[in-house]
């Protein structure tokens, strides 16, 4: 699903309004209707107290349309104008005329000195500020979202939390709105989906509101939300005449004393994600342990009985993946640069071999292209430097990424993959994948892929998915404490029936055909 930026959301807006020849307050009208019929079919008419906080702005206008709709239904509601400003805008005013046609009249709140009493049970609908927002609020509109929260009242947000801006990080964090949920217009939006921004919106939900799919088609997005739709497309079916020759041979080099667990990890994601052939390249500690554990992957040691000290191999994987738990003893640097030196195979580097090239930046330059690189945000940052915010750190991920032509795989709740300058925000995964080991799983997962015939971004982006989806199905068992990294492995072969199963379609009733009787 593309994610728009605010600017091509107010070009869609305007694009929209003219093709199809309707106000710009039959828009906000849409808007409107779409958020009552989601509270609607919620509520179902229940006499709770509905408190709108709006802003003068299209936001705004938005929630006091909302409120005609409500008091229309007979709900319970108190409607206030956040008037932080003198430039109201003209379909705000146009739905303010509507309210009071109506005798509704909403309370002008313009200091902290008067803030209506909001009980627990009351639902909040925060419609302040929009994708609109270009400065800081007033103190005092601070103060009034601190009111809002302290009274602990479920907190529903139009379009965005308030005082979230759509394209820089935030200065003050007590002046955004935290959501228990958002209401977002058409297309889902980046802050959803960033860790400082992201947790404000605890909780989102599009609703279409009948912008112009011809250009939001054609326009050209920086970001997209990877779901099923974007990775069903990717998928390679298996062959009936395949043989294990077919899905590729993967190398995993990696371990040391006391870490060989994480290349068994590593190994066992590439076995259940469809590698033909699993090696593992370890210190010789690492022989009998993978050899009784996982029977499936073949070992060759290293000469070192604790660590990597040269790699060398007599076989000729697809794919090659490098640095879980491999540790940055001198020798295992040497090894490691003298490898590079040599190899041209594809590559898929992780933990301790990203922080041996983050420490010796000239070995970059001997990635070969289209190398995969799976930094968390720490890995992340000693590669690429520090970021004031979220937005930054994407601009330098894209400027590395381009600089070594490597796909980036940043991971986090919602890890978002970079290559050419575009980024693929996944979908799945829960906190419950917070543990030891599971990024050594996605490595291992990632260069399967490869290994089976997958571009090195499409491995990068369908194994994302995949590992974040077998994390999703594995907690249906164990819930997300109780979830360890092997049975995010085990589980990669639910993830992929998961592809192909259809949506649970609700029973309806269908209308009757009288003639058919
Ligand atoms: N296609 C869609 O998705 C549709 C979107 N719709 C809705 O429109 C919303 C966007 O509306 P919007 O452009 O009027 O901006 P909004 O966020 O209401 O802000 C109001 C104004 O306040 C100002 N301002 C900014 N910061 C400020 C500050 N700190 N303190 C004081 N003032 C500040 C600034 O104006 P300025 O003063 O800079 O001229 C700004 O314009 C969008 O989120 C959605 O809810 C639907 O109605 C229809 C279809
Ligand atoms: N809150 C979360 N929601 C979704 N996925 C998560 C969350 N926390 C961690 N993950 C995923 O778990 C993995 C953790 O990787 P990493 O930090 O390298 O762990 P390790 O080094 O122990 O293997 C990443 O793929 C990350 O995206
Ligand atoms: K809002």
């Amino acid at each position: 699903m593309k994610i728009f930026s605010g600017e091509q959301i107010y070009e869609a807006d305007r694009f929209t309004i003219e093709k199809q020849g309707i106000t710009s307050d039959a828009l906000m009208e849409r808007a409107a209707m779409q958020i009552f019929n989601w509270l609607h079919l919620r509520m179902q008419g229940a006499p709770v107290k509905i408190h709108l906080f709006c802003g003068i702005g299209n936001n705004g206008g938005d929630g006091i349309a909302l409120a005609r709709h409500l008091q229309e239904h007979g709900y319970h509601i108190a409607v206030y104008v956040v008037n932080y400003s003198q430039a109201r805008s003209k379909d705000f005013l146009i739905n303010l005329e509507r309210l009071k046609d109506r005798k509704i009249w909403p309370e002008f709140l313009d200091s902290d000195k008067h803030f209506p009493e909001i009980g627990r049970e009351d639902i909040v609908v925060d419609a302040i500020f929009g994708i609109g927002l270009n400065r800081p609020p007033a103190p005092w509109v601070v103060n009034l979202m601190q009111h809002l929260h302290r009274s602990e009242a479920f907190i529903l947000s139009v379009d965005v939390p308030s005082g979230l801006y759509t394209n820089k990080g935030i200065e003050n964090p007590d002046a955004v709105v935290k959501a228990n949920f958002v209401l977002s217009f058409q297309a889902p939006k980046l802050v959803f989906f960033l860790p400082e921004t992201g947790v404000y919106s605890n909780q989102w939900e599009i609703l279409d509101i009948g912008l112009d799919q011809e250009y939001l088609m054609q326009t050209e997005n920086e970001y997209d939300l990877i779901g099923k739709n974007e990775v069903l497309p990717l998928y390679k079916p298996r062959e009936k005449f395949a043989h294990k020759g077919s899905y590729g041979h993967s190398l995993i080099i990696g371990g040391s004393r006391g870490k060989i667990g994480a290349v068994h990890l590593a190994a066992r994601g590439c076995l259940r994600v469809g590698s033909g052939l699993v090696t593992t390249y370890v210190p010789k500690c690492g022989l009998t342990p993978l050899q009784s554990n996982l029977p499936e992957a073949m070992v060759i040691n290293d000469s070192d009985e604790y660590y990597i000290s040269k790699i060398e191999f007599d076989i000729t994987p697809k794919a090659i993946a490098i640095g879980v738990g491999l540790g940055k003893e001198k020798t295992t640097i040497r090894a490691f640069t003298n490898f590079l030196k040599a190899n041209d195979l594809p590559l898929v580097v992780d933990a301790d071999a990203l922080n041996i090239l983050s420490e010796n930046k000239t070995l970059l330059k001997l990635l070969p292209k289209e190398s995969v690189l799976t930094p968390h945000p720490k890995e992340l940052e000693r590669l690429i430097g520090t970021w004031k915010d979220d937005f930054e750190k994407l601009k330098k991920a894209k400027a590395f990424s381009k600089k070594y032509d490597c796909v980036l795989v940043i991971k986090g709740a919602h890890t978002i993959t970079i290559y050419e300058g575009r980024g693929y925000i996944n979908s799945t995964g829960n906190p419950g994948m917070a543990t030891a080991g599971s990024g050594d799983v996605l490595t291992g997962i990632i260069t399967g892929l490869i290994a089976q015939g997958y571009p090195s971004l499409n491995a990068a982006v369908f194994g994302v998915y995949l590992h974040g989806r077998a994390g999703d199905i594995a907690i249906e068992e164990t819930g997300y404490q109780a979830l360890i990294a092997s049975a995010i492995a085990d589980t990669v072969g639910k993830a992929y029936i998961d592809l192909f199963k259809m949506p649970e379609v609700t029973q309806q009733e269908e209308p009757q055909d009288e003639t058919a009787k």
